[in-house]
């Protein structure tokens, strides 16, 4: 197990399996709230659901409505069960928040390169650390 220290950006704790991207994410046109599918054509991960997923990549871009897309993406059971940024930036830090999913940035060691799509992961940001189980 290895175990990274984090920077807490929504606190809470939660495990799945991770969903790693190297490209920034749009909530609003880029993920059907509805099934938590990424729907941006030519996205790294067109086509695959964030359902559950301990969801890893860059950081947000695009529209501030994607803080509500990710609250959407909550009521509707079709949320991350947590997200790991390199650099936490509004959008997705508000989105987050409000929507109870645990979101931590700043790891000690990069999360792009150091998870892999398919590992286990506990994100604890109550601690402040990535788990890779
Ligand atoms: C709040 C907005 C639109 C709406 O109510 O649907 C404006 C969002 O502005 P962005 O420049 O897309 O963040």
């Amino acid at each position: 197990m290895t175990v990274l220290r984090a920077h807490i950006v929504s606190r809470g704790r939660a495990e799945g399996e991770a969903l790693v991207t190297s490209r920034p994410i749009s909530f609003l046109g880029s993920v059907d709230p509805k099934t938590g599918i990424i729907v941006e054509k030519g996205h790294e991960l067109a086509g695959q659901s964030i359902k559950g997923k301990v969801l890893v990549f860059p950081g947000g871009k695009g529209s501030t409505v994607g803080s509500y897309v990710i609250y959407q993406l909550k009521k509707n059971g079709t949320a991350p069960s947590a997200m790991i940024n390199v650099k936490a930036e509004p959008i997705v830090a508000v989105g987050a928040i409000i929507s109870d999913i645990p979101l931590v940035d700043r790891v000690e060691k990069n999360p792009i390169t150091s998870v892999k799509t398919g590992d286990k992961v506990l994100v604890d940001a109550i601690v402040g650390s990535v788990e890779i189980l």
